[in-house]
C-alpha cells in the first residue's frame, strides 16, 4: 500500500493548540509485506542514519497493527519525506496520522477518520495538527474527556500559501518549554476572542478580517525572539498583501495566507528579503491522508 499524508500549519496565531490547516506538501509511504524488516528514507532525514533504526512511524505502526492483528509481521516501510522536520509544518503529525492509518490498512481493519483522529490524539497530545492531516482544509477541534471533536471547512482555490522555512529547526518539545505556565486575564480575552473572530472569518469567508484576527499575545512573540528575522518575515508579508502572516505552529516555518492572485508578489518579496530561506507557494489540502493505493 502507498499513503500520502499532508503538512500542516498550527495555531494560526491566536489558536494555540486547537486551530490548523493542511497543505498540499506531502510525506509518502510506501509499506509491502516481506520476509524481514526493512527501511529505506528518501528526501527529507535521509542523511540520518537514525531513523532507520529507530523510526516513530515504524513503532507506532506496530503497536496499532498489532493490537489489530494480534500479531507483527516483518514488512518493508519506503519513506519520501517531503516536510521538513522541527520547521513548525506538522512533520510529527503526518508520521503519527500515517503510521495508524496505515497499520489499520494493512491489518484489513476499516475505520474512520474519527477513528484515526482519537487513536492519533494518544501520541500527540494538542490536537491542531493532527485534525487537519486527518480531514484536510481548516479544521478547529476541542478535546474532552480523551475524545476530539473537529469541525473542518473547505477552502477554495482562490486561496494559496507562500510559506517562508528557516534554515534551522525549532523543535516543538523546547519551543514549548518557553511559554509561561498561566497568563493574565487580559491576554486570555485577546486570543480567545480574536481565536473565535478567525474561526468565524474562515467558516464565513470574510477573508479581509483574518489581519486583525490572527494576532497573538500567547506564544509567537515568545517564539520569534528565537529567530529574529520572523519579525521582518511578517513585516514584508503583510506589506505586499498577505491575508494574515503567523508563526507556523511552534516554529520556525511562518505562514502567508494570500489570495492565489497575490502569491507571486508575496513570494518575490519574501525571496528578495530572506534569500538564505526557502519561500514556496503551496496549494491547501482539502482531503487529509489518503491511501493511494491498497
Ligand atoms: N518523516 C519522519 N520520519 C520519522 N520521524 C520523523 C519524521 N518527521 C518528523 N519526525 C520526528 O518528529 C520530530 C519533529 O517533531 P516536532 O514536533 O519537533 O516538529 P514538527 O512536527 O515538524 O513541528 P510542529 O509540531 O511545530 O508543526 C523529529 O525530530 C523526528 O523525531
Ligand atoms: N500548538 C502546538 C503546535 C506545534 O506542534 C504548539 O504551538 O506548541
Amino acid at each position: 500500500m502507498k499513503i500520502k499524508i499532508p503538512a500542516t500549519s498550527a495555531n494560526l496565531g491566536p489558536g494555540f493548540d486547537c486551530l490548523g490547516l493542511a497543505i498540499a506538501l506531502y510525506n509518502e509511504v510506501c509499506i509491502k509485506p516481506s520476509s524481514y524488516q526493512s527501511i529505506s528514507v528518501k528526501g527529507e532525514g535521509e542523511e540520518n542514519a537514525k531513523l532507520k533504526k529507530n523510526n516513530i512511524f515504524v513503532s507506532i505502526f506496530y503497536d496499532i497493527y498489532q493490537e489489530l492483528a494480534g500479531k507483527k509481521d516483518p514488512f518493508r516501510f519506503e519513506f519520501f519525506n517531503a516536510i521538513p522536520f522541527s520547521r513548525g509544518l506538522g512533520s510529527s503529525s503526518a508520521v503519527i496520522v500515517g503510521a495508524i492509518a496505515s497499520a489499520y490498512e494493512m491489518a484489513g481493519v476499516k475505520a474512520s477518520r474519527e477513528t484515526i483522529l482519537n487513536k492519533a490524539i494518544l501520541y500527540e497530545t494538542h490536537p491542531d495538527n493532527i485534525a487537519p492531516a486527518v480531514f484536510g482544509g481548516f479544521t478547529s477541534s476541542v478535546v474532552e474527556s480523551g475524545r476530539v471533536k473537529t469541525l473542518k471547512k473547505v477552502l477554495g482555490e482562490k486561496l494559496k500559501v507562500v510559506m517562508v522555512i528557516p534554515d534551522r529547526p525549532m523543535s516543538t518539545a523546547h519551543s514549548r518549554t518557553l511559554l509561561p505556565k498561566s497568563y493574565p486575564m487580559k491576554n486570555v480575552v485577546y486570543n480567545l476572542s480574536r481565536a473565535s473572530l478567525l474561526t468565524a472569518a474562515f467558516f464565513s469567508e470574510n477573508w479581509e478580517f483574518l489581519r486583525v484576527a490572527s494576532k497573538d499575545c500567547m506564544h509567537e512573540h515568545r517564539r520569534m525572539k528565537q529567530m529574529k528575522e520572523l519579525f521582518e518575515v511578517r513585516e514584508i508579508a503583510l506589506r505586499s498583501g498577505a491575508l494574515m502572516s503567523t508563526l507556523s505552529g511552534s516554529g520556525s516555518s511562518f505562514f502567508n495566507l494570500v489570495k492565489a492572485e497575490d502569491a507571486p508578489k508575496v513570494a518575490i518579496a519574501l525571496k528578495n528579503a530572506f534569500g538564505m530561506f526557502r519561500v514556496e507557494i503551496f496549494e491547501l489540502d482539502n482531503n487529509g491522508f489518503e491511501i493511494v493505493k491498497s
